[in-house]
């Protein structure tokens, strides 16, 4: 199942430098392997903002949450999620 997934990051000014940069160093390594493992399909900055958007690719809405709810950075993150289906005209196999 598909979902798109707009994540925005908030991390405070006050926290530490040192800790902000080990929580996106994992994040880093966790964002990674998901897409190895083809979960996290797609993975966009939006320009201009620490944002992005990003298409995971997950059994179900429990999965997708599992998934979210334990990246590192997660506690700062404002997270909208909405559910895809096939578009009747799309050519691509793998939209669904
Ligand atoms: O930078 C971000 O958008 C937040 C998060 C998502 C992947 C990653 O490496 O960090």
């Amino acid at each position: 199942m598909l979902f798109h997934v707009r994540m925005d990051v908030n991390i405070p000014h006050d926290l530490d430098p040192i800790r902000a940069d080990e929580l996106k160093r994992v994040e880093r390594e966790r964002a990674q392997a998901l897409q190895k493992q083809g979960k996290w399909r797609h993975l966009w900055r939006i320009a201009g903002q620490y944002s992005n958007v990003s298409i995971f690719d997950v059994a179900d809405a429990q999965e997708l949450h599992d998934l979210v709810s334990t990246l590192p950075l997660f506690p700062f993150m404002d997270i909208a999620v909405t559910p895809l289906c096939r578009h009747p005209s799309s050519i691509h196999q793998d939209d669904r």
